[in-house]
């Protein structure tokens, strides 16, 4: 048996455009997710987020399950282009929707922790060049100072960006995102103006000198181990956590960007003449948590014809229905580095969690591989924790299934089963366990 710290944040994790649908409703215009899921090939099954989990609708039945299985929090993220249809047009039938939301979770004493951006950039946004524009920093801070004035003082928690690896390198660089370019430059340009609009969200928010609330950033972090003793791949492994890991960390904490990174990506990229001198000043504005999401680690053997010199290998582990190796002790490793090398401001898990094939069988789901999965994670957050780490909260990805990005809907994430032909919610056995967690604040062995 293992026990939480009595105030531990136990909570669970959505994103606007894989669960709300109305994307035509009460003056929300298009998303680069919109117009991407609509390209032939860009998504399984050319799926969308047109209805998804119909959430816009249904966020109080939503709720009242938050309530059943007894989340403190619920971590959710606000759509642009539901509050900024149009460039310099705010938009108060899109802000009244989250402040319904919020009403709703405070009701029902949940702690709303509300994510500023998490992919779902306008399309009028995306048009005049999206994050590779530096004007996307002053609409972004247009947008945030915006959300702080309307709805500051009652959301005690805010995160300014989901994953600036995947809004960035995974979007402009490698391509499965949208916009889907694949260009290391942009992503890279992409990168620094998505850290330049965290730091001044962060200036913003300071000045308005808003009580009660917290600032921070949700950073998507993948361990990165050798393949064998080999020397090369353990310069491999280098490589890859600076692909991954440290090219966002170090200049939030340190203010600078990796060193080797800059030599080896400056042969593919040419010059980081989009980085002006007060840049990392700006980004590196102190803040009051890092959220992390964890869901697995990765191997990696020396390449030479890799621009981070480096391919990955599948580990030995059990695997999720993503194919992502299952490897919990990876995040006590994860935590314990971060821990020593970057920062001891409070931590939150801010996602982890699995996909399976999930079966419904008379109205129950029996997934207990994702418990086992959920069960494996907290043991070694509750480890870190008797360390001596500052782990003050966990959220599980995801409360429903939803519009899992390229694979639409054909990957569960869920503790709660949506039938997306009915809209019919069946929680999972995970739900279940999860609440007996949550209830107990101890995990049995
Ligand atoms: O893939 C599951 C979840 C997504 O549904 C969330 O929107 C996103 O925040 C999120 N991040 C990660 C880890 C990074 C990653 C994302 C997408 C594809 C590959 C890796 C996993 N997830």
């Amino acid at each position: 048996m293992a026990n939480f710290p009595k105030d531990f944040l136990f909570g669970v994790a959505t994103s606007s455009y894989q669960i709300e649908g109305a994307v035509n409703e009460d003056g929300r215009t298009p998303s680069i997710w919109d117009t991407f899921s609509k390209i032939k090939g860009k998504t399984y099954n050319g799926d969308t987020g047109d209805i998804a989990c119909d959430h816009y609708h249904r966020y109080k039945e939503d709720i009242g399950i938050l309530k059943e299985i007894g989340v403190k929090a619920y971590r959710f993220s606000i759509a642009w282009p539901r509050i900024y249809p149009e460039k310099g047009k705010f938009n108060q039938k899109g802000m009244d929707f989250y402040k319904k939301l919020i009403d709703e979770l405070l009701k029902n004493n949940i702690k709303p922790v509300a994510t500023i951006y998490h992919w779902d950039l306008p399309q009028w946004a995306g048009d005049l060049g999206g994050w590779l524009n530096r004007d996307s920093i002053y609409w972004y801070s247009e947008y945030s100072q915006k959300l702080f004035k309307e709805i500051g003082d009652v959301v005690p928690m805010w995160i300014t960006h989901n994953e600036p690896w995947c809004a960035s390198i995974l979007s402009y660089g490698i391509g499965e995102h949208a916009p889907g370019h694949k260009d290391y430059r942009e992503a890279l340009i992409a990168a620094h103006h998505i850290l330049l609009s965290h730091g001044e969200a962060v200036k913003i928010f300071r000045d308005m000198n808003i009580k009660e609330s917290q600032i921070g950033i949700t950073l998507n972090l993948t361990p990165a181990y050798p393949a064998t003793e080999k020397e090369e791949d353990y310069l491999a492994a280098k490589y890859a956590d600076g692909f991954s890991n440290r090219w966002f960390l170090d200049p939030i904490f340190k203010g600078k960007y990796p060193v080797d990174m800059i030599e080896l990506y400056k042969k593919e990229i040419g010059e980081f003449d989009f980085i002006k001198n007060e840049d990392l000043g700006i980004i590196s504005q102190p803040i009051d948590f890092l959220g992390i999401n964890f869901y697995s680690r990765s191997i990696v053997k020396y390449d030479e014809n890799s621009l981070i010199k480096g391919e990955a290998v599948e580990g030995p582990g059990k695997k999720t229905d993503m194919g992502w190796e299952i490897s919990p002790e990876s995040l006590y490793d994860l935590l314990k580095r971060i821990d020593k090398e970057y920062t001891n401001m409070p931590i939150y898990i801010t996602e982890n969690g699995a996909a399976f094939k999930d079966i419904v069988n008379k109205d129950e789901v029996h997934d207990q591989e994702r418990i086992e999965y959920v069960k494996e994670h907290l043991k070694y957050a509750i480890k870190f924790i008797e360390d001596g780490g500052n782990l003050k909260g966990y959220f599980l990805w995801s409360l429903l299934d939803n519009f899992e990005w390229a694979y639409g809907y054909s990957k569960r994430f869920g503790i709660v089963y949506v039938d997306f032909e009915t809209q019919k919610r069946i929680l999972k056995d995970s739900a279940i366990w999860y609440k007996e967690v949550i209830n107990k604040n101890l995990i049995d062995n």
